[in-house]
């Protein structure tokens, strides 16, 4: 559970770690990688006898393969190889690689062979890896096609061909594997947009490198030992004044749904004092299903907070931009989700006040709202996630969430994570309303805003999780059910965080 956080690298900082490793390396990185490969194939067809099918391409992921295959080969597992490319034009490592191969007895097929009648025991693309430079055409979309329609376990090597390794778009075609063997250290297309939908479970072999003394992580995959520090039981003498004052400003006419969302989220992850601003003026002034919640006019709670969450539900009328012309400015820690980013990408003059807030700023936009604060448009974020996170995280001086399948945080100063708690039941009404809650709980009970962000994201999704576990969802799966499994997911996990570690036990 509090395992170490696992570093992410782009091609570009893989590329350089293997330029350091490749001159120590002895017997070589694809000689490694392809034993490794063996290995899990043989794990992956444990009880499942039969012939091997590796599809190789034309570079070293190739190579890859062709090492692979040799090593099934002399541990006598029935192996057939169809390379998809040309001898002369791989590059030195791979034809090494495919040379050995045939002087161990191997052969090469240019096609991909029909099945044998009991099927393949296991499929395996080695066809393209990091290398990928552009969207896939014939043939290799036609072999990706035969692949991806094979029953049975499908192993990629390094990365799903056709994935692009640093974004997780999917490049023309791309293979849909069960099992993705990485090497080395993961890559950030592994983890989000397209790429859990590619890459099955994804295992890291570091082929005996060890990435970060040779480059310092660029991001990392998030885990709960990052806001660990943070997870610690209450103290005994304590009162609700001690767990801060939580205020969400929204719930305009018709939406007065979503500021109670958030508002029920903060009250179940702990915050002291919650004040529930409802921007339409003929909202309850009780929310019957929990009465904990003080509803309250907006311009009270401004005053009452002493961090602020703005958006859920807030509307775009002149009222709600007023609302936003009030709160920017104010010394205290803001969340801006929704209609709050919606005004601020509209109005440039709200844009500057936001750039240039001394107090902290959280935005935390899907595609959509992320395009429209950018400038651009929610395809042009999910071509390039990090890039979109990072591009608002500098704009606007803030810790970015930018939701989706693989949330990517970033902050001011560079540094992103991903994370990878959460399914597909999650793309709800008011999921997004819940994180809000839960990231304004934490910075109310005094979390530094960074570790409340990554620590709320997590749960988020995790929460999620443990429902899908018992039955509620994915499908179905409703936002104010995430709210109660969050606070069992948090309280389980403060628990868990006092158990010493079993090396210091
Ligand atoms: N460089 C190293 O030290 C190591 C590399 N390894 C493996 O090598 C892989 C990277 O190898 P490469 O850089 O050779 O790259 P790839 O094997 O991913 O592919 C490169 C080849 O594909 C071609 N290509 C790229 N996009 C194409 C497209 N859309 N259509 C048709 N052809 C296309 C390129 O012209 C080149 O010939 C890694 O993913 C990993 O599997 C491992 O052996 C570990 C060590
Ligand atoms: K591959």
């Amino acid at each position: 559970m509090f395992s170490p956080p696992e570093p992410i690298y782009t091609v570009s900082g893989i590329r350089a770690i293997e330029e350091r490793a490749k001159p120590q390396a002895d017997p070589t990185l694809m000689e490694r990688a392809g034993r490794v490969a063996a290995e899990e194939a043989v794990r992956l067809t444990m009880d499942r006898p039969g012939t091997v099918l590796i599809a190789c391409g034309p570079g070293n992921n190739g190579g890859d393969g062709f090492v692979m295959a040799r090593r099934l080969l002399q541990a006598r597992r029935p192996v057939v190889v169809a390379f998809a490319g040309k001898t002369e034009r791989l590059p030195a490592d791979a034809r090494a690689a495919l040379e050995a191969w045939h002087e161990a007895g191997g052969e090469t097929l240019s096609e991909l062979p029909d099945p044998p009648a009991e099927g393949w025991a296991l499929v395996v693309d080695a066809l393209f890896g990091i290398g990928l430079q552009r969207p896939l055409e014939a043939p290799y979309t036609n072999w990706i096609d035969t692949l991806n329609a094979l029953p049975g376990p499908r192993l990629a090597i390094d990365i799903p061909s056709g994935l692009d390794a640093n974004t997780g778009r999917s490049l023309g075609r791309a293979f849909r594997a069960t099992h993705t063997l990485s090497f080395i250290a993961l890559k950030p297309g592994l983890l989000t947009l397209d790429g859990p939908d590619h890459a099955g479970a994804v295992t890291v072999r570091t082929l005996d490198v060890d990435p970060e003394a040779l480059l310092p992580a660029e991001g990392q995959r998030l885990r709960p030992s990052m806001f660990r520090e943070h997870l610690v039981p209450r103290p005994f003498n304590t009162h609700k004044g001690s767990f801060g004052d939580a205020g969400i400003i929204g719930g305009a006419n018709g939406m007065n749904g979503a500021a109670l969302l958030a508002g029920r989220a903060a009250l179940k992850l702990g915050a002291g004092r919650i004040f529930v601003g409802m921007m339409d003026r003929d909202a309850p002034a009780v929310d019957l299903m929990q009465p904990e919640l003080m509803l309250r006019a907006p311009a009270v709670v401004l005053d009452a907070a002493g961090v602020l969450a703005l958006g859920p539900g807030l509307g775009l009328a002149d009222e709600a931009r007023r609302m936003m012309e009030r709160a920017l400015p104010l010394d205290i820690p803001l969340i801006l989700d929704a209609d709050a980013l919606n005004l601020i990408a509209e109005d440039h003059r709200l844009e500057q006040i936001c750039a240039g807030r001394r107090a902290a700023t959280i935005l935390t936009p899907h595609p959509a709202e992320a395009g429209r604060l950018l400038g651009s448009d929610a395809a042009s974020v999910q071509a390039d996630r990090l890039g979109a996170a990072a591009g608002l995280a500098r704009r606007f001086n803030a810790l970015i969430a930018l939701k989706g399948c693989g949330t990517v945080v970033a902050a001011p100063d560079e540094r992103w994570w991903i994370n990878c708690t959460g399914h597909p039941g999650m793309a709800t009404a008011g999921m997004g309303d819940v994180l809000t809650g839960l990231v304004t709980a934490l910075i109310a009970q005094h979390w530094p805003l960074e570790s409340a962000l990554i620590a709320a994201v997590h749960l988020h999704g995790a929460a999620a999780d443990r429902l899908a576990r018992e039955g509620v969802g994915p499908i179905g799966l409703t936002s104010g059910e995430v709210i109660d499994a969050a606070r069992a997911v948090f309280n389980a996990w403060i628990v868990q965080a006092a158990t010493p570690l079993p090396e210091s036990a």
